[in-house]
């Protein structure tokens, strides 16, 4: 390039998608750029149709083929890079061409490899981003959904489930559009945050110009040592009131008819947490906020973590055991089950306050997002929590059932359509 092009080409206006295209795969992008997806991977140095096995020896490795998505049922992990995407194209050709190129990378991913192996032409950017190089599976999930709004963008509203459509306003809601919505999702959950991150950058790389990120949020979970239950940043046990058991799971988290069946409805929520205000709190306080005890986790009136309680159960005095405005209170009465796989996250100061950004990324599994709804319409205004809370990001996918070998992420919407 000479002096004077060098110049025309910085003072160009370059658009958001020119920029994915430069800065995802560089000049060889530019070039191929017109040649879909397709081209674009197999420029890369993607094997795109070559199906991938799961790795039998790979070291802290989660399977990617099964009846269900890894990353729901999946033991929890200590970190997560969730983001929603925006698709650039309307054609329902290419949402196809998307899932199936990247079913074998996701493979690759979750076996801990490498998105294609390393080249040894150092002209062209690398096929992979490669700050996982030498770290392992780290137990890699990635779940992928798509969102209501994708259905409208291709036209195949009559393949949207009735059940996905934008959650209703709850009243105490203060949702900023630049963490709502999405027609797509990745959740990609990892013992190592950069083997989270590193997924999720690699495959909008390799969706590059197909894709954007409309929103993204980093979480962590940190395990006692030898295990439990995590704390979330007030300090309380999260996700004791979780179910478990196999017949609990299928009425409460695996969709059961049509072409997601196998697959669950996610709902993502970032809730900021006021920390400032909660260390204001005294410890009788925030243990009545949840109706559980700070240090063992146990239910007001019980001795351990996992004790059932009885929310009605009384006092001699008449009073609720558990108060009747405490979040767990509520949110048993309301009747509904969800599965959570909440991550606390921490992301610098609030400009306007000079307070914490950190809350918790509340990430809920359901077969129908309105369980969800139930619960949180329970909490409503009298959830003692909402001192201390604002919903800030909202968003619902739904999840694919699971990939059987030599099938890809959502054949089963592809053959309903
Ligand atoms: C609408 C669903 C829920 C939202 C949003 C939510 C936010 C939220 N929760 C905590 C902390 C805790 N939640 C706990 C229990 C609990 N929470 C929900 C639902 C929502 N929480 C349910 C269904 C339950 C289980 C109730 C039961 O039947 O037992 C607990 C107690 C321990 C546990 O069971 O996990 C804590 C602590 C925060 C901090 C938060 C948003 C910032
Ligand atoms: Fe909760």
């Amino acid at each position: 390039m000479t002096a004077s092009n060098d110049e025309k080409w910085i003072n160009k206006k370059i658009s958001r998608r020119d920029m994915l295209k430069l800065t995802g795969i560089g000049a060889a992008g530019v070039a191929i750029g017109a040649s879909g997806l397709g081209g674009v991977m197999k420029a890369m140095g993607y094997d795109v149709f070559e199906p991938v096995a799961d790795s039998t020896t790979a070291r802290n490795k989660v399977d990617f083929y099964g009846t269900h998505q890894s990353g729901i049922v999946t033991p929890v992990q200590t970190n997560i890079y969730f983001a929603s995407l925006d698709v650039l194209f309307t054609s329902k050709k290419e949402l196809q061409e998307l899932f199936k190129q990247w079913t074998p990378l996701v493979v690759r991913l979750m076996n801990g490899e490498l998105m294609v192996d390393l080249t040894t032409n150092t002209r062209v950017p690398t096929g992979d981003t490669g700050e996982a190089e030498g770290l392992n599976a780290s137990n890699l999930s990635i779940t992928i959904g798509v969102g209501p709004s994708l259905f409208e963008k291709l036209g195949i509203q009559h393949l949207k489930p009735a059940e996905l459509k934008d959650l209703p306003h709850f009243p105490k809601d203060q949702l900023q559009k630049e963490y709502t919505g999405g027609d797509i999702c990745i959740q990609a959950c990892a013992d190592d945050p950069q083997v989270a991150f590193h997924a999720v950058r690699n495959l909008v790389r390799a969706a590059s110009g197909k894709v954007e990120i409309k929103w993204s949020q980093a979480g962590f979970n940190s395990f006692p040592t030898g295990g439990g239950t995590p704390r979330n940043l007030f300090a309380f046990k999260d996700g004791t009131g979780n179910p478990t058991a196999e017949k609990d799971l299928n009425k409460v988290v695996w969709v059961d008819k049509g072409w997601l069946k196998g697959g669950s409805y996610l709902v993502a929520r970032k809730v900021q947490m006021h920390l400032e205000t909660w260390d204001r709190t005294s410890l009788k306080d925030q243990e009545a906020t949840f109706g559980r005890y700070r240090d063992s986790g146990a239910p007001f009136g019980k001795k351990k973590e996992f004790d059932d309680f009885d929310v009605e159960a009384k006092d001699s005095n008449g009073e609720y055991i558990m108060p009747d405005t405490s979040h767990v209170h509520l949110a048993r009465k309301s009747g509904a089950r969800i599965l959570r796989r909440s991550y606390s996250y921490a992301s610098g100061v609030m400009t306007n306050t000079g307070a914490h950004d950190a809350g918790l990324m509340f990430i809920s599994f359901q077969k129908d997002p309105a369980q969800f709804t139930t619960v949180q319409n329970s909490l409503g205004r009298m959830d003692k929590m909402n001192e201390y809370i604002t919903h800030r990001g909202s968003a619902v996918f739904a999840c694919f059932p699971g990939v059987q070998k030599g099938s890809y992420l959502g054949e089963a919407l592809f053959n309903a359509l």
